[in-house]
């Protein structure tokens, strides 16, 4: 792998020699890297390399996953995700996801964001809870656009809102990182601006990791970007080195468009 200058003194995620098994197939093979604190981090690669497969593993969600396997460490401020010790509820909680498909609760939007501060007893009162929903809702860039109508459900919002809906979600119970994978994937350009956008505005609020498959995202949102391949991480850097003066010719290949 090639991988240099990337000076991330205090990482929030570290990952060394990471793999991930389904029952025997192989699908991340010995992948190591850090996630910087401030940093906007992409995983790009074509159909199937592992970015989903790795991007799971940093806050166990393939434990849900019948047969599969995790190898290696994963430290989150220097702490093994993977100890016996760890909780998996409070680490989902420190590690947060946004998925491909919007997912919101068949629930009001005020409860979708609540949902989480209530299960962790986050709020003491009604009072304080309202400021989460109002807070959290506010940071996802949604506020203005719910607050007349929190009692409405969820799933009633448009495709662009239910996914700022389920930021909020996690951003509600006070995550270090945020995973995302492929969030506009289901979303129109004005939709994708806007989660864009977002983007940026929470950059330095949280660790934030994003599995994209469109390249000029990747570009656009992005301050390190990983190419992974066949299950390797081929080329970990800055994103306008990657971009602009990539070393792998694998990496070259992939954004200059001749695979993937
Ligand atoms: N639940 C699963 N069970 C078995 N194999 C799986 C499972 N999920 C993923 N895989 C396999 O692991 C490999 C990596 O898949 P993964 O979804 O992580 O790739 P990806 O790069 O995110 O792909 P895409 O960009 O198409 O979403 C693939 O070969 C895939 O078929």
């Amino acid at each position: 792998m090639t991988q240099d200058d990337l000076s991330i003194a205090d990482p929030k995620m570290r990952a060394q020699g990471v793999s991930v098994f389904y029952g025997e197939k192989q699908a991340i093979n010995d992948v190591s890297i850090d996630v910087g604190t401030d940093l906007v981090t992409a995983f790009i690669g074509p159909s199937g390399c592992g970015k989903s497969t790795f991007l799971r593993s940093l806050n166990r969600m393939n434990d849900t996953i019948a047969g599969a396997k995790v190898t290696g460490t994963i430290e989150l401020d220097g702490e093994d995700i993977y100890a016996p010790s760890m909780d998996v509820v409070q680490l989902r909680a420190r590690v947060g996801m946004v998925f491909q498909k919007p997912n919101p609760f068949p629930k009001s939007i005020y409860d979708n964001v609540a949902y989480g501060s209530r299960i962790h007893g986050l709020a003491s009162s009604k009072a304080d809870l309202d400021g989460i929903v109002e807070r959290a809702l506010t940071r996802a860039g949604l506020w203005d656009e719910v607050k007349d109508r929190l009692t409405e459900s969820g799933t009633a919002l448009s495709g662009g809102q239910q996914q700022r809906l389920c930021i909020a979600r996690a951003i509600a119970v006070d995550p270090e990182v945020i995973l995302m994978d492929e969030p506009c994937s289901a979303l129109d350009p004005i939709a994708t601006a806007k989660i864009e956008e977002l983007i940026h505005e929470l950059r330095g609020k949280y660790a934030i990791v994003i599995v994209t498959h469109n390249m000029q995202q990747a570009a656009r949102v992005s301050q390190r970007t990983a190419f992974f391949h066949l299950g390797t991480l081929v080329e970990y850097g800055k994103t306008t080195d990657i971009f602009t003066n990539p070393k792998a010719e694998r990496t070259k290949d992939y954004i200059t468009g001749r695979y993937g």
